[in-house]
C-alpha cells in the first residue's frame, strides 16, 4: 500500500491526546504512552516489511521525529528500537542475528548496563555471568544491592527481554564486561521469570513516559549461545576467544553518542522555532517612546539570545552528519580487522556528545527565558524540551567523564609534540604552538578557527604541565590526573569547540557553492555568527593563547552586531525552514499561525481546575475559614 506516512500517522486518532498528558497520573501517562508506542511500532514494522511504503522523501526522519509530537515526552520503546536492535545488529554473530532479528519477534527489549552503584565507571559493574560448562549455560547474578541494574528505559513494565552488561567469569577467571541476551518476563503472561526481580524506578525530571526500571538476577540461567558473539566468543568447553580490541563491547555507547548529536540538533531547532515565532508575535515596550510597542524580536539582546540557537542547530546537524559518516567509515574498517581509527572516533564522539548536550540544554533554557513568563507554561513545550535535552548531559556517558576521555587523547599528542616526535597532520598546530609559530590574528572565520586551535594547544599544554608537575612531586599517575582534571576538561571543551567551528565553517563554504547565491549568503551569515559568538564568549582565552588584540575584539563585536541585524529579516524564515509541524512542536507559543494568545486560552480551558465553577475544596477548606472570620 502506498501511503504518505506523515498524514497516515497524523490521522490515527488514538495517537493524539484529548487531555494534555500533564494532567495524567504517573501510571496513566505510561499506559497512554505504551498504547501509542505499539501503534507506532506496528507502522514501523509495516514500513520495514514493505507492507506500507513511503511517498514522502523526508519520511525516515519524520517517522522518528513525529514521535516527539505523539508522546510529547518520549516513546517508551525508544531503547527497544534505538539500542536493543542496533546492539544485536552490531555485536551479535550472523547466526544470532538470524535468530533474534526477526521482524515478528516476540521480544521487546532494552539495554541494561547501569547499576545502582555504578554508571560512569563501568569496569566497576558487579553483575556476574558465570559459565557453567556442565550445562552449557551462563548464570546471571546480582551479588548485592549496589549491583541492581537501575535506569534502563522500558525495563520497568514493558520489556520482556534485555541485553545485559555483566562481568564474565570462566573457571574463576574474570574476563571483564560482556553483553548477554536474557529473557526476563514470560512472553505470554508477561510475569517476571523465576529468579528475576524487576520494576519501575519512579518519577523523574523528564522521560516520564519511559518506564525506566530496576532489575536483579538470582542465579538466572541463560544458554551459552546468548552471549553476543560477533567480536568475542566462549566455546562449548569454556575456551575464551578474545576480541580484536577490548573496547568493541562499548560499541553501542559509541554509536548512540554519535546519533545523539543529530537528535540534539533537532531539539534545538524545535526550541528555536518556538522562541523565534513567539518573538515575532509578542510585542512589548516601544523602542522609541513615541512609537508603538515593538516585536520583541527587534530587541538586539533578544536576537543575541535566539540567533545563536538557530545557528547551533545547523552546527549540530552538520557535525552530526559528519560524525555519522566517520562512524560508517570506521565501522567498515573494523569489519576488515583494522582498528586504527577507533581511538580517534571515540575521542571525537566523547567531547562532541558532551558539548552538544551541554550547549543544547543551555540554549533550550535560553529560549525558554526569551519567552518570558509564557515560556514557563508547560503548554509552551519548552520545559519538556529542556527536561529531555538536559538528560542527555548525563546519560550515555556523563559530561565530565566523557571530556576526560578526550583529554587522554589530547595529552597523548601533546606528549608527542613535547618530545618532538612526529604528529598527525590534524595536530600539527601543537608543534607550531611549542615553536611559537603564532599566526598574526585575522578577524575572519579562518582566523577564529586558528585562534581556537591556539586555545586547544595552550590549554592542553597547561594541563599537561600540571600533570607533569604533580608527577614530579611524587604523585601516582591517576592521582596526578585527578588533580589536573579541571584543566584537562577545559582542554577537551576547547577541542570540541574548535572542531565545531572548523567543520561547520568548511562544510558551509562547500554547501554554499551548491545552492542559490541568496541562500549561500544567509548560510554563511549563520556560520560566521556562530564563530563570532564563540570568539566573543572565549575572548579571554583568545587573549591568553592567541595574538588577538583589544582592537580586534572590538571589531569582532561590531561585526557580530552587524550579523544580528543582517539575520533579523530572515529569522522567521530560517525557523520555518526547519519545517517542524505544529503537531510535533506542541506549543501554544510556536505554532505556524501565530495565534499565541488564542491557543493559550484554549489550553487553559482544558485544565481540570476549570471544570467546576466552584471547586469542591472551597466548601471543604476555604469557606469554613473565610466565613468564620466574617462572623
Ligand atoms: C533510532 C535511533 C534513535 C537514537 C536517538 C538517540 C536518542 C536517545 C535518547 C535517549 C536514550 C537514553 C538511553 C541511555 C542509555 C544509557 O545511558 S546506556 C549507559 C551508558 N553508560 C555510559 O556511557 C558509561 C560511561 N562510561 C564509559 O563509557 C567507560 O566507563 C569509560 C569512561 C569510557 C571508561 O571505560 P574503562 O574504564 O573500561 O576504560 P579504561 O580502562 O579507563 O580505558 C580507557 C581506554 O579505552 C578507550 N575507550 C573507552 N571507550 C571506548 C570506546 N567506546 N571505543 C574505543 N575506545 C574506547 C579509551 O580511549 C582509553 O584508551 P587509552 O587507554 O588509549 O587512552
Ligand atoms: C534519562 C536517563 C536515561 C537512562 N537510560 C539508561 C539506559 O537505558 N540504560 C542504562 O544502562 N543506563 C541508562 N541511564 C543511566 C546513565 O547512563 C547514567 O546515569 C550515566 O552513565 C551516569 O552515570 P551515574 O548516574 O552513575 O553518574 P556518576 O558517575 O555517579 O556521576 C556523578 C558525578 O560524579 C562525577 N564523576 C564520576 N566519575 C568521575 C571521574 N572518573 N572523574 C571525574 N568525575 C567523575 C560526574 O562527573 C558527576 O558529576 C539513563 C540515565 C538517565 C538520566
Amino acid at each position: 500500500m502506498m501511503i504518505h506516512t506523515n498524514n497516515y500517522i497524523l490521522n490515527i486518532k488514538e495517537l493524539w491526546d484529548d487531555v494534555p498528558e500533564e494532567y495524567l497520573s504517573h501510571k496513566e501517562r505510561y499506559e497512554n504512552a505504551i498504547k501509542k508506542a505499539f501503534i507506532v511500532l506496528k507502522v514501523l514494522r509495516q514500513l520495514h516489511t514493505g507492507n506500507i511504503q513511503i511517498t514522502d522523501h523526508r519520511t525516515p526522519t519524520n517517522v522518528y521525529s513525529i514521535q516527539d509530537g505523539i508522546f510529547r515526552n518520549v516513546n517508551p520503546l525508544l531503547i527497544h528500537i534505538g539500542l536493543f536492535w542496533s546492539t544485536i545488529a552490531a555485536q551479535a554473530s550472523t547466526e544470532q542475528q538470524a535468530e533474534w532479528l526477526q521482524p515478528d519477534s516476540s521480544m521487546i527489549g532494552t539495554y541494561v548496563q547501569t547499576e545502582l552503584g555504578h554508571g560512569s565507571f563501568i569496569r566497576g559493574i558487579e553483575t556476574t555471568a558465570t559459565y557453567d560448562s556442565t550445562t552449557d549455560e551462563f548464570i546471571l547474578h546480582t551479588p548485592r544491592l549496589s549491583a541492581y541494574k537501575w535506569w534502563p528505559g522500558g525495563l520497568g513494565n514493558t520489556a520482556n527481554a534485555c541485553l545485559v552488561m555483566a562481568q564474565l567469569y570462566i573457571n574463576g577467571t574474570c574476563h571483564g564486561l560482556h553483553i548477554f541476551l536474557a529473557q526476563i518476563r514470560d512472553f505470554d503472561t508477561h510475569k517476571p521469570l523465576p529468579g528475576i526481580k524487576v520494576g519501575e524506578i519512579g518519577p523523574k525530571m523528564g522521560f516520564n513516559t519511559a518506564d525506566n526500571g530496576f532489575l536483579g538476577f538470582d542465579n538466572h540461567r541463560i544458554p551459552r549461545t546468548n552471549m553476543l558473539m560477533k567480536n568475542v566468543q566462549v566455546l562449548r568447553d569454556g575456551t575464551y576467544v578474545k576480541p580484536k580490541h577490548d573496547k568493541l563491547t562499548y560499541g553501542s555507547m559509541l554509536l548512540t553518542r554519535v546519533t545523539l548529536i543529530s537528535d540534539l540538533a533537532y531539539q534545538l531547532s524545535k526550541a528555536a522555532t518556538i522562541a523565534v515565532r513567539y518573538s515575532a508575535v509578542r510585542r512589548q515596550s516601544p523602542i522609541k517612546s513615541n512609537e508603538p510597542e515593538r516585536q520583541i524580536l527587534d530587541f538586539v539582546s533578544q536576537q543575541h539570545k535566539l540567533f545563536i540557537t538557530i545557528a547551533s542547530s545547523h552546527v549540530y546537524r552538520v557535525v552530526g552528519l559528519w560524525m555519522w559518516n566517520s562512524h560508517k567509515r570506521v565501522t567498515a574498517d573494523i569489519h576488515e580487522g583494522n582498528m586504527g581509527q577507533l581511538p580517534e572516533l571515540h575521542a571525537l564522539a566523547c567531547c562532541l556528545k558532551a558539548i552538544s548536550s551541554r550547549d543544547a540544554s543551555a540554549l533550550v533554557e535560553q529560549c525558554r527565558l526569551a519567552c518570558g513568563g509564557h515560556g514557563y507554561m508547560m503548554a509552551s513545550n519548552l520545559p519538556q524540551i529542556y527536561a529531555y535535552t538536559t538528560a542527555a548531559v548525563t546519560y550515555e556517558g556523563e559530561y565530565t567523564v566523557l571530556l576526560l576521555q578526550t583529554a587522554r587523547y589530547l595529552v597523548k599528542f601533546w606528549r608527542l609534540a613535547a618530545e618532538h616526535k612526529p604528529l598527525p597532520q590534524n595536530f600539527a598546530y601543537f608543534e607550531d604552538y611549542i615553536k611559537k609559530n603564532f599566526e598574526q590574528w585575522r578577524n575572519s572565520p579562518e582566523g577564529i578557527i586558528e585562534g581556537f586551535k591556539a586555545i586547544v594547544a595552550g590549554k592542553t599544554k597547561a594541563a599537561y604541565d600540571t600533570l607533569q608537575c604533580n608527577l614530579r612531586n611524587g604523585r601516582e599517575f591517576e592521582e596526578a590526573w585527578n588533580m589536573a582534571s579541571v584543566q584537562l576538561t577545559n582542554a577537551s571543551e576547547a577541542y570540541a569547540r574548535s572542531l565545531l567551528c572548523e567543520v561547520f565553517w568548511k562544510e558551509t563554504v562547500q554547501l554554499s557553492t551548491k545552492v542559490s547565491k541568496s541562500l549561500a549568503i544567509v548560510l554563511e551569515q549563520l556560520a560566521e555568527l556562530y564563530l563570532m559568538y564563540w570568539a566573543l564568549e572565549k575572548h579571554g582565552d583568545l587573549l591568553l593563547y592567541s595574538t588577538i588584540s583589544r582592537n580586534d575584539i572590538e571589531a569582532l563585536q561590531s561585526r557580530y552586531e552587524e550579523l544580528l541585524a543582517l539575520i533579523r529579516p530572515n529569522a522567521v524564515g530560517l525557523v520555518d525552514a526547519f519545517d517542524i509541524r505544529d503537531e510535533v512542536l506542541c506549543s501554544t507559543l510556536g505554532a505556524y499561525d501565530g495565534r499565541v494568545y488564542e491557543r493559550m486560552m484554549e489550553e487553559a480551558s482544558k485544565s481540570p481546575l476549570n471544570e467546576d465553577v466552584v471547586n469542591e475544596s472551597f466548601h471543604k477548606y476555604i469557606r469554613p475559614v473565610t466565613m468564620k472570620n466574617k462572623l
